[in-house]
């Protein structure tokens, strides 16, 4: 008799992970750095915009670094295989693909990061509404994945697909701190719509689940809608607003990694969590003797994500944790804590922006919608 699919069943970070999607990068040869990605990436990238800037919209990924890429990607599911997890992956995109809708273009970002574009709220596939153009078909290549679990009796729902012109973001995140990003705008060629104002506009791996409670990073008008949207249609969970703890992404900022204990990239974002969490143990990352990746040899020089990315770790269960073996110190302290460590390497984590948690979907852990806020 062959085992019946599961229903996607994925409430917390941490209770034991059954099934997974993990994302791929064939033909990542190049970042479209249209004006969603730099607005989106700004914190990372303001230093290379403007008169240094690229003036090429696609900038070239080397092919030796996508494969080095693929190398680690095959080395994360071979460890989590060997964890008994049962590994899914998307549809490959066959070639580099460009898209274009009624007000823009842009070439495709293959479905590496698919924390992003997703999130999965017990039973409930949600898919988001992305903020970079070139993701907005992402989302297709998990469609086999995502009719599975349908048929096996999952609820699906997908935020409004949002046009993206070029009034659609807000970039009050950058304006209430005083940073001017009239750079990232440069060269704009979206058409606008008439009537048209900020969209709804939000990526999955701006929540983090806890059972029944779910953090919401909020930054912006986009995310406000984001967040009545999914009061709204998910009212059976508790969505705690942070406020703008971010540009967007949080899963290198907050990392729970069982009740009671979380990775915190550091103290000042301890008054932001909702009351309950304010006690709960925190590990902090530790400083790293690690040099700084050099890419300047490639002609490659843009580090998309901040080097907390490896705190972006992805847990097995409550005791077992997926970890770049590149961050040695995080490893050992973790042991110290009483964690087993499986150790993968990820060279380019700061080229592609992601690490484990971005690049893998937990579409199926043993939790349930638990209170863990008390
Ligand atoms: N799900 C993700 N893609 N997360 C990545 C967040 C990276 C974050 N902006 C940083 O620079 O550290």
């Amino acid at each position: 008799m062959t085992q019946a699919d599961p229903i996607a069943n994925s409430f917390d970070e941490w209770t034991q992970l059954l099934e997974v999607v993990v994302g791929r990068a064939e033909h990542y040869t190049e970042h479209h750095v249209d004006t969603s990605w730099r607005l989106f990436f700004f914190d990372n990238v303001a230093p290379i915009l403007g008169n240094t800037g690229p003036s090429q919209p696609l900038l070239q990924i080397p092919e030796q670094l996508v494969d080095e890429l693929n190398e680690d990607i095959a080395g994360l599911v071979d460890t989590l295989t060997g964890c008994g997890v049962n590994v899914l992956r998307p549809a490959a995109p066959g070639k580099a693909v460009d898209i274009r809708t009624p007000q823009w273009d842009a070439r495709a970002t293959p479905p590496l990061n698919v924390r992003d574009q997703t999130i999965i709220l017990g039973n409930t596939i949600v898919e988001t509404a992305p903020h970079v153009r070139a993701r907005v078909f992402e989302n297709d290549l998990l469609k086999p994945i995502f009719y599975r679990y349908y048929a096996a009796g999952s609820n699906w729902l997908s935020m409004p697909r949002p046009a993206l012109t070029r009034d659609s973001l807000d970039d009050a995140y950058f304006r209430r701190r005083g940073v001017d990003v009239s750079r990232a705008a440069e060269g704009e060629a979206a058409l606008g719509i008439d009537g048209l104002g900020l969209e709804m506009i939000f990526d999955g791996a701006q929540c983090m689940r806890l059972g029944c409670d779910v953090l919401v990073n909020v930054a912006n008008v986009n995310h406000e809608l984001a967040l009545r949207w999914l009061r709204e249609n998910i009212p059976q969970l508790r969505f705690h607003r942070l406020d703008g703890i971010a540009d967007n992404h949080i899963d290198s900022v907050i990392v729970p990694l069982r009740p009671g204990l979380l990775l915190l990239r550091s103290p000042e974002y301890l008054p932001f969590l909702p009351e309950a969490m304010r006690s709960w143990d925190v590990i902090y990352p530790p400083p790293t003797d690690e040099p700084e990746p050099d890419y300047s040899g490639f002609g490659f020089v843009v580090p998309i994500a901040s080097r907390y990315i490896d705190i972006n770790v992805l847990s097995v269960n409550e005791d077992t944790v997926v970890v770049n073996s590149h961050y040695p110190e995080l490893v050992d302290l973790l042991e110290k804590r009483g964690f087993t460590v499986a150790p993968v390497r990820h060279r380019h984590r700061r080229l592609f922006g992601g690490g484990f948690h971005c690049f893998t979907l937990d579409t199926v852990r043993a939790g349930g919608c638990e209170d863990y806020m008390t």
